[in-house]
């Protein structure tokens, strides 16, 4: 295990911002911390990254002190650059600090500038720096030097759309080297892509982790396809594919419809969906039309937070 806490509560003033939290994250695994502001999870990571410590309750980490610090790369809201000097100078400073010797140092910083799109402002002061390309420094300086803890406090904001995408595959691949990776986001969608496991916390408490399609699979919510026929088939076929509740239908002037209802299973819904369509195929009917409704990430955030949640 790269991190457990174990009953962690952290107050500020009255408030809990951690509330007895236990939980694991495994080497090579990328966690997402969700729930609504304030909920702890900015709080969850600079516990981690031993920035502040916890009121009650224990941190383990694979290592203590410097060296854990070494390990350790880490993203926070705010960051804090030498203005006067250019994004290159801030990088190398931080993957100096951080042990890396210089020609590897040089080589990682070429590449993660390029990676990110701003190899060609590498060489301007930091305070010419727009908020995105402060936020790029800023990760690149958190994983030039392959840490093996990563924690990131909402890293893609302010990060363009192909930035988003260059930092999901250096997580992913610096989980497949064994780096533990926490991050937490806002943006629930954006967690369902990049996490392993997902820990949902409300008001410092957290209140359920795991892997994504198995905790949605566990609010029970139906999957809805509706499809437009050309003309009529026989529904039971339908009926017959795995998962399949119930199949109704009706005709109406733009074509023969039909809805599915089907349980979420281990497959993916468009699994679920291809099979519909090729049986179908079988009945001689075509498809002309698709709508498919498949519960998510957002549905069980929906469910656990907020006022009157009706937390399963
Ligand atoms: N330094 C501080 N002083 C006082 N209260 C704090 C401090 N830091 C956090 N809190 C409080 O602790 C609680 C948890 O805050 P935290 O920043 O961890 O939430 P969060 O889930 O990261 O929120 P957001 O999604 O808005 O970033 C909030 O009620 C917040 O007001």
């Amino acid at each position: 295990m790269a991190v457990s806490l174990r009953d962690v509560t952290k107050r500020f003033g009255s408030v809990r911002a951690l509330d007895r939290v236990t939980l694991d994250v495994g080497e090579g695994e990328i966690l997402g911390l969700l729930g609504p502001n304030g909920s702890g999870k900015s709080t969850l990571l600079k516990v981690v990254a031993c920035l502040i410590s916890p009121d009650e309750g224990t941190v383990t980490l694979p290592a203590a002190g410097r060296a854990m610090m070494r390990r350790t790369g880490m993203l926070f809201d705010h960051t804090a650059h030498w203005e006067t000097l250019t994004g290159y100078e801030n990088a190398r400073f931080f993957a100096r600090s951080y042990g890396m010797d210089p020609s590897a140092a040089h080589d990682r910083l070429e590449d993660l500038f390029s990676r990110f799109g701003l190899r060609e402002r590498r060489d301007d002061p930091v305070s010419t720096y727009s908020y995105g390309m402060r936020r790029k420094l800023g990760l690149i300086e958190a994983l030039a030097h392959e840490p093996s803890l990563i924690l990131l406090d909402e890293p893609s904001i302010g990060l363009d759309y192909r930035a988003r995408i260059t930092l999901a595959g250096l997580l992913r691949t610096a989980a497949r080297r064994g780096a533990a990776v926490v991050f937490s986001t806002n943006d629930v969608s954006e967690a369902a892509g990049l996490a392993d496991r997902v820990a949902l916390f409300d008001r410092g408490r957290l209140l359920v982790s795991g892997e994504p399609a198995a905790l949605v699979r566990s609010l029970g919510a139906k999957v809805t396809i509706d499809l437009r026929l050309t003309a009529p088939v026989a529904l039971q076929p339908l009926g017959e594919v795995p998962g399949v509740e119930s199949v109704g239908a009706e005709e109406r002037e733009d074509g023969f419809c039909v809805t599915v209802i089907a349980a979420p299973d281990e497959s993916s819904p468009s699994f679920l969906l291809a099979r519909i369509v090729h049986a179908v195929a079988r009945e001689g009917g075509m498809v002309v039309g698709v709508d498919l409704r498949a519960p998510g990430l957002p549905d069980l955030f929906l469910a656990y937070t907020g006022e009157g949640a009706d937390a399963p």
